[in-house]
């Protein structure tokens, strides 16, 4: 059996190559994580998405536990069976999710209670019921129960949401069921404050957890304040020991953090723009909804290996999209997911290589170079 390990291979300033062994196979990072909320990458089969690179996707406890449930899904097996992916699998807690999508939620010292947005049936997560249904799950990294503390928040509101996620990381901790090769994340918050922050990652740190996440960003303070929030609080944390930024982002987020030391990132933007025909390219994003791709047979992008761009053009792809085709989602999502992983194997090889800051100056170069 293998122990969930974090190696650090290199580093070029504060950006890091390194790798993840868990139960379920090795990670690469810095990695991108594709979304599948509900037990499926959207438009994707699960082949199809590790043949873009992925070596991980992302579950989330709140939507699977409101169907199909995350007993029914351990009696089936358990979600790497169930969704047919074999390879790494982390889970959200649940606790951004009941904040954005629950209806009628009540937040106490235990937990939440919420309606289901899907029936209305009532439930109560906590962070022994989150850790449970992750358990029940079969997820190979686990994140702790926490809050994600809204932006713009006072300084006041911040110490009181980051304490009680330290409270809930706690507790998350000691319901966690430990098994070889799996782990827990613990979730920094602290909103754009260094004092909370620091002291988020000290509690964090005294739980002795084998990764953690930076927590409260992406949640509209923009990208300029993540980056300046980023400078400062990724160094908090552990350096032995990898680190997640959660929810981020476009692919411009993606360079500047791990420019400051994130090794992991998810976000629905590659899935869910695919299915509204916004596509990533390295010379920039394009909406093929624009009739001025109509009689382009050139393809999406001249630099991508992945189906959309080495066998159709970007005239049929325009049409899938004005005929509302469904295979203009399944080649989108395709696309951006492949983009996505192009552009992390690129940095990572650029870490190695000790050229990051080169690399970031032609990723900018390239995204404004127009005329795409
Ligand atoms: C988008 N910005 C953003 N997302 C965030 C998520 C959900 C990501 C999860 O939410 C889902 O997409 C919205 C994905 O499936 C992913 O698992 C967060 N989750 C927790 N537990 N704590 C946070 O502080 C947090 C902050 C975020 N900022």
């Amino acid at each position: 059996m293998t122990e969930f390990r974090y190696e650090l291979l290199a580093q070029d300033g504060k950006a890091r190559l390194g790798r993840i062994y868990t139960a379920h196979g090795v990670i690469d990072t810095p990695t991108f994580m594709p979304v599948g909320t509900a037990a499926t990458v959207k438009a994707m089969l699960p082949e199809n998405v590790a043949d873009t690179g992925a070596q991980i996707l992302l579950g989330n406890t709140y939507h699977l536990m409101l169907r199909p449930g995350a007993e029914r899904i351990a009696r089936l097996g358990g979600l790497h069976k169930f969704m047919n992916w074999d390879k790494p699998i982390l889970t959200d807690s649940g606790g951004y999710q009941v904040m954005s999508l629950a209806k009628l939620r009540k937040i106490t010292e235990d937990g939440v209670t919420f309606k289901s947005h899907i029936d209305g049936r009532k439930f109560n997560l906590t962070p022994e019921r989150s850790m449970e249904i992750q358990h029940l799950l079969g997820s190979t990294i686990t994140m702790a129960f926490d809050e994600c503390t809204p932006f713009p928040a006072t300084e006041q509101q911040a110490r009181e949401s980051m304490q009680m996620s330290m409270r809930w990381a706690k507790r998350s901790r000691d319901a966690f069921v430990n098994r070889e090769g799996y782990a827990l994340y613990g979730i920094q918050q602290g909103s754009v404050f260094e004092n909370l922050r620091r002291e988020s990652s000290e509690k964090l740190t005294e739980l002795d957890l084998p990764g953690h996440s930076v927590g409260g960003l992406a949640v509209g303070e923009g990208q300029q304040i993540m980056f300046d929030t980023l400078d400062f609080c990724v160094d908090m944390l552990p350096a032995n020991k990898p680190r997640y930024l959660m929810g981020v982002g476009k692919p411009s987020d993606l360079v500047g953090a791990v420019m400051r030391g994130i090794d992991q990132f998810d976000c629905v933007l590659p899935t869910r723009s695919g299915r509204n025909a916004q596509a990533f390219t390295h010379r920039g994003t394009l909406n093929l909804k624009n009739g001025r791709h109509r009689d382009d047979d050139r393809p999406l992008d001249d630099q991508c290996g992945c189906p959309a761009c080495t066998k159709y053009s970007r005239a049929y792809l325009h049409h899938l999209i004005k005929a509302g085709e469904m295979l203009g989602s399944v080649l989108l999502t395709w696309h951006n997911l492949a983009y996505y992983q192009d552009l992390m194997r690129d940095m990572r090889s650029a870490i190695s290589e000790g050229r990051m800051d080169a690399f970031a100056r032609d990723f900018h170069a390239a995204q404004e170079g127009g005329d795409i």
